[in-house]
């Protein structure tokens, strides 16, 4: 519910002492007493309506006991009007005016009502008086409006700062969501990037290509850790992670997926094109050199691969290529083997995660 600002019942006194100064929605004891002349009376119950924002307006009202609150909405605050105070004569000041407010009693109210030809006619027969009210609250209507926009900019710029926050509060959420689905080593994607990939394949699939996987793994790596130390062997698992990139395309997903072991999951045209991709990296691999480290033990990678039959999944694609590398490991590693074309069809790839 929106807070209310009451605004001043009491005459203030101007700092002098000398004359009591008016404030804005209050009348003088001779506005009060003519309004109140020319006005019809109205009793007014606790909660009743005495207008809707929105509604057309016909006639300005005139406190004479009780307290109304004003309604703006749109998170504005509601201000109160108390006795000899006034309100809704914006209608009386321009032609056909809609409601901006909904005006409720709080309590028992008693109001003077004074219509557009009363009005009317009191400006042709106390035209002094009149122009003194129509000039207070002219200013006060002004002062009003200046007040709102201020408001509004206050709200503007806390708004400017939420949105500011957010942004920011989502570029940490996909920094944090990338981090997830990395690999720290290598900067690849790791077994969960892989597997993201795969829940959402479908938007990634380039007409005219079929699926291919490679399962590349470090031959005889526990020995480059045990003869070269960590230190090399991370930086021989960087290397790798290099070498799988660069014979991947941009719609392609090169991964880490733990350990010593990487997998190439591949948009191809067929057999031959992921054949190119295993000796590509079979022969990337054959040039690379590590000081101190690589004179005496050369460094090669086994592959499996395979295409991914259409309707089965990731556990079937990874185990028929995961075959073929045992296959390549068995006849003493630095090559790579095929699986033959699948046939089987199986579930979702919800069987893995
Ligand atoms: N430096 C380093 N070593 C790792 C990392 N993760 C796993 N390893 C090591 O990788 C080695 C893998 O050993 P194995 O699974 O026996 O594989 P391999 O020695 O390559 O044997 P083959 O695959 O049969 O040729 C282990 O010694 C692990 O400690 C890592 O992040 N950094």
């Amino acid at each position: 519910m929106a807070s209310v600002q009451a605004e001043p019942t009491k005459i203030a006194h101007a700092a002098h002492g000398a004359r009591a100064v008016l404030l804005p929605r209050q009348l003088s004891d001779p506005e009060f007493a003519l309004f109140a002349r020319v006005g019809g009376r109205r009793e007014v119950q606790p909660g009743e309506i005495i207008f809707r924002r929105g509604e057309l307006g016909r006639s300005m009202f005139i406190v004479e006991s009780g307290q109304i609150q004003l309604e703006f909405g749109d998170g504005m605050p509601d201000k109160l009007i108390g006795p000899r105070e006034f309100f809704g004569e914006l209608v009386l000041f321009i032609g056909s005016h809609t409601r901006v407010a909904n005006a409720v009693a709080l309590n028992p109210v008693v109001l003077h009502i004074v219509d557009h030809d009363t009005f009317d006619e009191l400006i042709a027969s106390e035209p002094r008086l009149l122009a003194q009210f129509m000039r207070r609250s002219f200013s006060y209507l002004v002062a009003s409006e200046q007040q709102l926009i201020q408001s509004l900019k206050r709200r503007n710029e806390d708004l400017m700062v939420t949105l500011d926050s957010l942004r920011q509060t989502r570029t940490q959420l996909s920094t944090a969501q990338r981090l997830v689905q990395t690999d720290e080593l290598t900067g690849l994607c790791n077994r969960r990037g892989l597997y993201m990939f795969l829940e959402r394949l479908a938007e990634y699939r380039l007409p005219g290509t079929v699926l291919g996987l490679l399962l590349i793994d470090l031959d005889r790596f526990k020995q480059i850790n045990d003869r070269c130390g960590h230190l090399i062997g991370d930086q021989v698992l960087r290397a790798i992670a290099e070498e799988v990139q660069n014979a991947a395309a941009s719609t392609d997903v090169p991964a880490r997926l733990g350990g010593d072991e990487f997998a190439l999951l591949m948009q191809v045209t067929g057999e031959e094109e992921l054949r190119a991709r295993a000796t590509q990296i079979i022969a990337g691999v054959h040039a690379l050199r590590f000081p101190g480290c690589n004179e005496g033990l050369g460094v090669s990678v086994s592959i499996g691969g395979g295409l991914c039959a259409d309707g089965a999944d990731w556990a079937v694609w990874y185990s028929d290529a995961d075959a073929a590398l045992y296959e390549a490991k068995g006849r003493g590693g630095d090559g790579y083997e095929v699986a033959p074309p699948h046939g089987n069809q199986s579930g979702g790839l919800h069987s893995v995660i």
